[in-house]
């Protein structure tokens, strides 16, 4: 992990992603582990002058669920579009599977799976029609094959049973999965989602979740986009974050958790003799609350802090081990909330 400034001046960890050797390993990542995108400095200006996306360095290791992780507007529709030529960067440089782009984009985007603006399905044809049809429309497809291309996707999306049935007749998650299932008519090495559960129900975004983990679980890396800290937390193993065009904070997520302090809270009538059980076993930060006390609890055991409590005759009505969310490492790092909602 290298230290990297941010607008606040703050010091975030990321790992190393800078010019140097795009296609080598990331600082922070196990020796020779390998990107599936990497990128440096990738900037990009609207005609409006606007700065949608800001001196990007971005390193993902290939087999990891990665979250691209911003509120609305933060530049992760403009990151991705860059990565896949759809949208050309003003500055920066950039790879995907180790071939410089846009100039290796032949033969790497076969290998590649997007799925950025949802595909149009027709409503009236079955699930596999609709995907017979956008095969159709890949010229690099082999129609010779297409069935058995279809039929694999379909399973891997757990739609098999439902390949027949019409598309109107499909809840959301379904629709989803089908436009997942679109993304993996070959074998991909990477899968670029962009909001893959925006506007799904909570069943939905659960299905999308769970196949997101199970693709990543067969080697796929996934590289997701999701304004939803907690949909990243549980889906990804990496996660990147953006905040109005620039890069936050970047890393394997145990990393990022890590830097922050697990804290141990009681819950007691007895807030000042609890207080000052902490304090005589050495826990550093204690916070009274009305009810309650919390302490730092670093290498510290829980179960020594209970015996101590219950020793110096505080009643003792709760006693919980708070690990740090993804949440409460952001806050550290900025000193702000993440808005969900942009
Ligand atoms: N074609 C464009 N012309 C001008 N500005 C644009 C264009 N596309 C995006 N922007 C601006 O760039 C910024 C980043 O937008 P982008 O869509 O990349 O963000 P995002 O993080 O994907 O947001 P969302 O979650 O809402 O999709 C926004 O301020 C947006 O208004």
């Amino acid at each position: 992990m290298s230290r990297t400034p941010t607008d606040a001046g703050l010091a975030v960890d990321v790992p190393g992603s800078r010019g140097g050797d795009p296609g080598g390993g990331a600082r922070g990542e196990a020796p020779g582990a390998e990107l599936s995108i990497v990128t440096s400095g990738l900037t990009k200006r609207f005609g409006s002058g606007q700065v949608a996306v800001d001196a990007l360095d971005l390193a993902v290791p290939s087999g990891s669920v990665f979250g691209f992780l911003g509120p609305n507007g933060s530049g992760k529709t403009t990151t991705i579009r860059m990565l896949l030529g759809l949208v050309a960067p003003t500055a920066g440089e950039w790879r995907l599977l180790g071939a410089p782009m846009p100039g290796g984009v032949g033969g790497v985007l076969s290998r590649v799976g997007a799925l950025v603006e949802g595909p149009a399905f027709y409503p009236y044809l079955s699930g596999e029609a609709n995907l017979r049809r956008y095969d159709a429309a890949d010229p690099s497809a082999d129609p010779r094959t297409v069935s058995a291309r279809i039929g694999l996707a379909l399973e891997r999306v757990g739609l098999a049973a439902a390949a027949g049935k019409r598309y109107r007749a499909y809840s959301l998650g379904m629709r989803q999965r089908l436009a997942i299932a679109a993304t993996l008519l070959g074998p991909r090495e990477l899968l670029i989602l962009d909001e893959p559960t925006n506007g799904l129900d909570p069943q939905g975004t659960r299905e999308v979740r769970g196949l997101v983990k199970e693709i990543a679980a067969e080697g796929t890396t996934v590289f997701v986009s999701s304004h939803l800290l907690a949909e990243v937390e549980q889906m990804c193993s990496h996660v990147a974050v953006m905040r109005a065009g620039r890069l936050v904070a970047q890393g394997p997520i145990a990393d990022l958790r890590a830097s922050e302090t697990v804290r141990i809270r009681v819950e007691t009538p007895d807030v000042e003799e609890a207080a000052a059980v902490l304090a005589g076993l050495g826990l550093p930060e204690i916070r009274l609350g009305d009810g309650d006390v919390s302490a730092a609890l670093g290498a510290g055991l829980p179960e020594r802090v209970c015996a101590a409590l219950v020793t110096g005759g505080v009643a003792v009505r709760g006693l919980a081990v708070q690990r740090p969310t993804l949440e409460d490492v952001f806050v550290g790092l900025t000193g702000e909330g993440f808005d969900v909602d942009g």
